[in-house]
């Protein structure tokens, strides 16, 4: 008869509470790692002072990813009321006070204790380029206004400036390509044509050289460099256009008789609306008239025709000369466009105040992408009118805000074999599975030298 071994059952019963022990603080561990984390965000906000009105962008981001790409998003967007911050230049303090709700918005919709750490940009357009070139003294008590205003909210006031065309064109190419994930992943990038009320910027990389210092703009992004073109249109706005194909009809008509009356192909057969000498010749953008035609009037009368509309819409494009082995027009160096596009889109919806000018800004658009950029029907197809991306609005601010906060670095940054929680995961399961394999392999080595039964005669 055999007799049982007095250590094989607490033995089996210390392995058995080891096993279960180790399982139990595994699923705690694995339970605790894997809880959702309170996230925090930080902040950042950024005003579009555009030619024709003024937006406020507040964005947001986890604080602990500052430097990975695609981690900023667009929190809220206001609208400022009212026009852009140049058509204040009579009374400047109004441009600042304009501001004031939407910031008050800002202030509550940033928590409280996020407040002083929270950068805010202004970055100023074409309005206030034009105006800086017509009276510098006037931009100038603007851009002092508007500061003054932000600087009275408990965010980090980081300046208001005029931003340059070629900055524009750039950062918007920056957001598009950002908010694409075109930086992280190798699929390349889309180049970025942005139409406003005063200028429009078309930005992509070009392999070709470049024969213009002033068209050329380097970025070395997630350990790639990107070699870009870049240019902005200044006047070539919708606004300032219309304001320009006015100019040109008129002039023709000026001495011919006192009583205007310009028939354009650009608008519907029921539009006829009187319209002031000043409101077309308040411009930089267009040739000045005789001071005592500016009271004047002409009656400006719709006749709804496509094609005369195109004829006419591409006499604003002067391509009767170039310094260069090609231009866009303007003297404007541009090699052939390549690859494919994001058109910045920013009204899709029809507002009754600019219906009447629907019909001349889609012909401005086709014919600008046609006869000015040079587009073919081919890369038509490779064009994409967008206004978000990812619910972020594919404007400049974005890039803008990006670069002086330097959230993309240069490098990508090196990543780890696996996450953490994998790592502590598998560290865990190895060691239990050594401890295990120990504990085994002492019962059965130490078998046959234990004197375990004894034979009874
Ligand atoms: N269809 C439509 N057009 C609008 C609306 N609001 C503004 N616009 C016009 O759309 C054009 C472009 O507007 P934006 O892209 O905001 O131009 P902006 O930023 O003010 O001007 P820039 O300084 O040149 O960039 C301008 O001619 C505006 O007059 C709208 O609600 N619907
Ligand atoms: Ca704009």
């Amino acid at each position: 008869m055999k007799v049982k071994n007095p250590w094989h059952r607490p033995l089996i019963i210390f392995i058995a509470a080891v096993i279960g022990a180790g399982i139990i603080i595994m699923v705690v561990i694995a339970v605790v790692q894997n809880k959702p984390l309170y996230q925090k965000y930080k902040y950042g906000i950024v005003l579009d002072a555009g030619s024709s009105h003024t937006s406020v962008y507040i964005y947001e981001w986890p604080a602990e990813k500052e430097n990975n790409t695609g981690m900023v998003n667009q929190k809220h967007a206001c609208n400022v009321k009212g026009k852009g911050i140049s058509s204040y230049s009579g009374t400047p303090q109004k441009a600042g006070e304009s501001l004031k709700e939407c910031m008050d918005e800002a202030k509550k919709t940033i928590p409280n204790y996020r407040h002083h750490e929270t950068p805010v940009y202004l970055g100023a357009t074409a309005g206030m380029r034009l105006l800086e070139m017509e009276n510098k003294i006037a931009s100038g008590e603007v851009l002092k206004s508007v500061e003054k205003s932000l600087q009275a909210y408990p965010f980090s006031y980081q300046g208001a400036r005029i931003i340059s065309g070629q900055e524009e064109g750039a950062f918007g190419w920056i957001t598009v390509n950002y908010l694409s994930e075109n930086f992280r992943t190798a699929s390349g990038t889309v180049g970025a044509l942005d139409l406003g009320g005063a200028s429009t910027q078309i930005t992509f990389v070009s392999e070709g050289i470049l024969e213009s210092p002033e068209n050329s703009i380097d970025f070395r992004l997630y350990g790639n460099d990107y070699h870009l073109y870049t240019h902005s249109f200044l006047c070539y706005g919708k606004d300032q256009v219309l304001k320009l194909s006015l100019e040109k009809q008129i002039q023709s008509k000026l001495n011919m008789t006192d009583n205007i009356i310009l028939e354009d192909p650009c608008f519907h057969p029921d539009y006829n609306v009187i319209k002031s000498f000043q409101s077309v010749f308040d411009s930089p953008c267009v040739k000045k008239v005789d001071q005592s035609q500016k009271e004047n009037t002409f009656s400006h009368k719709g006749t709804g025709n496509w094609n005369k509309c195109q004829e006419a819409i591409k006499k604003v494009f002067n391509t009767s000369y170039c310094r260069f082995s090609r231009c866009s027009f303007n003297d404007v160096f541009q090699p052939p466009v390549e690859g494919q596009f994001g058109l910045k889109q920013n009204h899709p919806e029809v507002k009754e105040k600019y219906l009447a000018e629907y019909c001349f800004s889609g012909t401005y658009i086709i014919t600008l992408l046609e006869e000015g950029y040079g587009f073919t029907s081919k890369d038509w197809k490779n064009t994409k009118f967008i206004k978000n991306i990812r619910d972020s609005e594919a404007g400049w601010t974005l890039g803008y805000m990006l670069n002086l906060t330097n959230m993309i670095p240069a490098e990508a940054p090196d990543t780890p074999l696996m996450p953490y929680g994998g790592y502590v995961s598998l560290m865990l399961v190895l060691s239990l599975l050594i401890f295990v394999f120990l504990i085994l392999g002492f019962i059965f080595f130490r078998r046959p030298s234990c004197p375990a039964h004894k034979e009874i005669i």
